[in-house]
């Protein structure tokens, strides 16, 4: 047991998917792993291990926010050494030419977040994708005709923003889509020397207001996951 995780030794698999709703994991775990059982009750933080075309697989909700994704990440990696995590996330489009129920991978991850800055006296990191996993991530994406998008995203400490000015500014910088957790899971990745990736869901577009219903969520959930699963059987 770690802190906030339950499970026993070898029980999560090095491979992860991190979804911020435990419910979504509860899902995951469901809909895609066979033979799934569930090692983590605390909190609710729901996290369950299977097998996925015979990878043994694990998938754990992680909250939202930079803290709360840092505390899962840093015990499933110094805990029980996990290797390999892929977040399967929600994320607000802020470029014109990204729609609801697109894909997006996402290279890198700028933030608002004092964390970085304060763990580096100041100095600009660059929270960054593992390439293995991108490519892959790409490559499953492009064969399965999907609309995906590659590129930086932001990490915001915020979900409710007080004006557009800097989604307005982020965007004319090329970058994608706004979530919350990416640059903490990239950087503890870096950290610890293992490889991390957020595949993200466009739900929502932040410029324009358009909306997926939830059936279109789940649907356009499915493709992520599977574009996530099908990366991770490469490591
Ligand atoms: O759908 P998840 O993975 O929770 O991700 C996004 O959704 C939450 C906000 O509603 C934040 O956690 C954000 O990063
Ligand atoms: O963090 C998030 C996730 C989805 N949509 C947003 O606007 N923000």
């Amino acid at each position: 047991m770690s802190v906030h995780i339950g499970a026993k030794p070898g029980e999560i698999a090095e491979t992860i998917l991190l979804p911020g709703d435990p419910l979504r994991a509860q899902y995951i775990a469901e809909t895609f792993l066979e033979g799934a059982t569930c090692y983590n009750h605390v909190r609710g933080m729901l996290g369950y291990t299977g097998t996925y075309k015979g990878k043994r697989v694990s998938v754990q909700g992680t909250g939202m926010g930079v803290p709360s994704i840092s505390i899962y990440v840093n015990e499933l990696m110094q805990s029980y050494d996990v290797q390999n995590l892929i977040r399967v996330g929600t994320c607000g489009a802020i470029q014109e030419d990204i729609k609801v129920r697109d894909v997006i991978l996402a290279m890198s991850a700028s933030s608002d977040s004092q964390t970085n800055r304060l763990l580096f006296n100041q100095v600009d990191f660059a929270p960054t994708a593992n390439f293995d996993l991108l490519h892959k991530a790409f490559q499953v994406a492009t064969e399965h005709n999907l609309s995906v998008k590659v590129g930086n995203i932001f990490t915001s400490d915020s979900f409710y923003r007080e004006s557009m000015d800097l989604y307005k500014k982020l965007a004319s910088y090329q970058v994608l889509a706004v979530e919350m957790e990416s640059s903490a899971l990239y950087t503890l990745a870096a950290k610890y020397k293992r490889n991390a990736l957020s595949v993200l869901t466009v739900s929502d577009h932040i410029l324009t207001g358009e909306e997926t219903t939830s059936e279109e969520r789940q649907t356009t959930f499915n493709e992520m996951i599977e574009v996530a699963l099908e990366a991770a059987l490469i490591k």
